[in-house]
């Protein structure tokens, strides 16, 4: 069992945490985006991860691949691209805790999205509702809005939204599962994400895929802010469906390639609808160009289009590096910085109270993001942390997202970055 840390306030404790890190060399992979000319200390990997130094080659391997082969390179050479898919399968299949036939990396989150509802919405007349948590992403809602108007049905009578309690900023567990059994009877879906991106709160998915199981109905989860940042179980759970997007925590470059998760209980179900492509389709016998589509076993199966190469291959850079470190690993150092963060915050903030930290306590409830909800001067403690190089975000009306990432964040970057948060306030709050 680990003994838990006594923090302290001294910069020399920063410095020695950092030197018995054994994740420290990992730091030295990426490349650290400047403000103002200087190196910025960078917490927003739960918007944007940094570039990993080994991305261009990755790339440049397939742009002198397809340079030498053209088209042939989609059979011959050691990585012929037909079969490219299944690069990244152990890497994601360990980072979302699933086997690797139910992950495929593809298209993009919130396509990915709309294909997987097409084939785990099916509403009926006694079976039509939905749950999901209120605030969710925009793209969620739009998607969730949009597929339900697709059924031809009015959104208002099927999407319940979970919302905390009075005075409250995240949601309790047995809330979630009391509105599960509460609408059991007419649910057709739990789809919501694993880690909320406003409050930073981890869901107990394995508890709400359980209930949503006793009552028949199926559960999916967004692992935009949960992938490459949570321990994720996806086949223990049971979860049926999960999507993700590679540009945060996996640092995989701007918009690049989604990741989803359909467990095996589905892997064979051909009868399941699905809006499907040739690269579904049963791969022996794709180039028959025959009528008549054959899903391929498990998560190939949802597949439409042919892979994306150069988005796999910085996709690939990212998770050589993330099976390298180990996912144990990163989580067992991400809460302890994500810890020390919360320390630091406290002290600053003292009896004032004027930040609050919304994002919940216990750390089996969050990843490495804390959201900040700023009281007072809130926009402009965030401008005057930009201008001193710390790259966060600011989500409306009044929150600061600071995520340390357990790949390239360092203890001292959280103690910097307290010390301008601290001037910050004394300034403007
Ligand atoms: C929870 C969540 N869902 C959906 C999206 C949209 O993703 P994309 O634009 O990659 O489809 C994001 C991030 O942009 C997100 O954080
Ligand atoms: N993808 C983004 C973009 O192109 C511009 C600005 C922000 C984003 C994001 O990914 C936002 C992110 N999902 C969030 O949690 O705020």
């Amino acid at each position: 069992m680990s003994h838990p840390i006594n923090f302290d306030f001294s910069e020399e404790f920063a410095r020695k945490m950092d030197e018995k890190d054994p994740l420290k060399e990992f730091r030295s992979k990426f490349i650290f985006p400047k403000v103002d000319g200087k190196t910025a200390i960078y917490f927003c990997g739960n918007s944007l991860g940094i570039q990993p130094k080994t991305t261009k080659q990755y790339i440049q391997k397939e742009l002198d691949n397809w340079a030498d082969l053209a088209v042939d390179g989609h059979f011959y050479g050691e990585d012929a691209w037909y079969h490219v898919r299944k690069k990244s399968k152990p890497a994601l299949a360990e980072i979302v805790g699933a086997h690797e036939h139910e992950v495929v990396a593809m298209n993009n989150l919130t396509s990915n999205l709309h294909f997987l509802m097409v084939s785990f919405y099916q509403p009926t007349a006694e079976k039509f509702k939905i749950i999901t948590e209120a605030g969710a992403f925009p793209s969620d809602m739009y998607m969730l809005e949009t597929q339900v108007k697709f059924h031809g049905l009015n959104p208002d009578e099927v999407i319940v939204e979970l919302t905390p309690r009075e005075g409250e900023h995240t949601l309790r567990t047995e809330d979630i599962l009391k509105t599960i059994r509460e609408h059991g009877d007419q649910l057709a879906l739990v789809m919501m994400a694993g880690l909320q991106y406003y409050t930073g709160q981890l869901f107990d998915m394995e508890a709400i895929a359980k209930a949503a199981r006793q009552v028949g109905a199926y559960v999916g989860f967004d692992l935009a802010h949960a992938a490459g940042n949570a321990q994720l179980s996806l086949h223990d759970w049971e979860v049926d469906f999960a999507t993700w997007c590679s540009y945060k925590y996996m640092n995989s470059g701007p918009g690049n390639i989604s990741g989803v998760f359909v467990h095996e209980k589905h892997a064979e179900k051909p009868d399941l609808p699905r809006f499907a492509g040739w690269w579904g389709h049963d791969e022996g016998e794709r180039f028959k160009m025959e009528k008549g589509f054959k899903p391929m076993f498990g998560a190939d199966g949802w597949q439409l289009a042919n892979s994306n190469v150069l988005a796999l291959a910085a996709h690939q850079a990212s998770l050589d590096i993330f099976l390298e470190a180990g996912i144990g690993n990163l989580r067992k150092k991400s809460e302890t910085l994500t810890g020390y963060l919360e320390f630091l915050i406290q002290n600053i903030s003292g009896k004032s109270g004027v930040i609050e930290i919304i994002t919940p306590k216990n750390k089996n409830e969050r990843g490495c993001q804390l959201s900040l909800l700023v009281h007072k001067g809130g926009k402009a403690v965030f401008d005057e942390l930009y201008q001193n190089g710390i790259v966060g975000d600011w989500r409306h009306p009044n929150v600061i997202r600071i995520a340390p990432t357990p790949l390239y964040n360092s203890f001292t970057d959280v103690f910097r970055f307290a010390q301008v948060l601290k001037q910050s306030l004394l300034k403007f709050a």
